[in-house]
């Protein structure tokens, strides 16, 4: 089983992924990312739901038009793990190479 992170942890993965935001009640990371149209959206969230499959570790998100929020965190730990740093670099070389903003 996966391990939650610690503090020391958590706050250096966050300076490391810049533009995820702790939200702490839920021990979770969010980011919304604002695409191009709906079209650019949703193929950014494909390609996000082929990553997570593959990862075998999911995103809580919704979608509005040309916006996805998306949040991490795993629930088996009950908090912040390693695999939500890890698919939120994922996530975020996926949302620059469909020209998030
Ligand atoms: C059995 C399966 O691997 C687990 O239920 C996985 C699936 N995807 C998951 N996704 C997330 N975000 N947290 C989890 O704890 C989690 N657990």
């Amino acid at each position: 089983m996966v391990e939650r992170l610690s503090d020391a942890e958590r706050k250096a993965a966050l300076l490391e992924l810049g533009n995820w935001r702790h939200e702490a009640g839920e021990d979770r990371i969010v980011r919304e990312f604002v695409f191009a149209d709906f079209r650019v959206a949703f193929g950014f969230m494909t390609q996000v739901a082929l990553q997570a499959e593959k990862a075998g570790h999911h995103p809580d998100w919704s979608n509005s038009y040309n916006r996805v929020r998306i949040g991490l965190t795993t629930h088996d730990a009950g908090g912040l793990s390693e695999k939500d740093v890890a698919l939120a670099r994922a996530i975020d070389a996926v949302a620059t190479r469909m020209g998030a903003r």
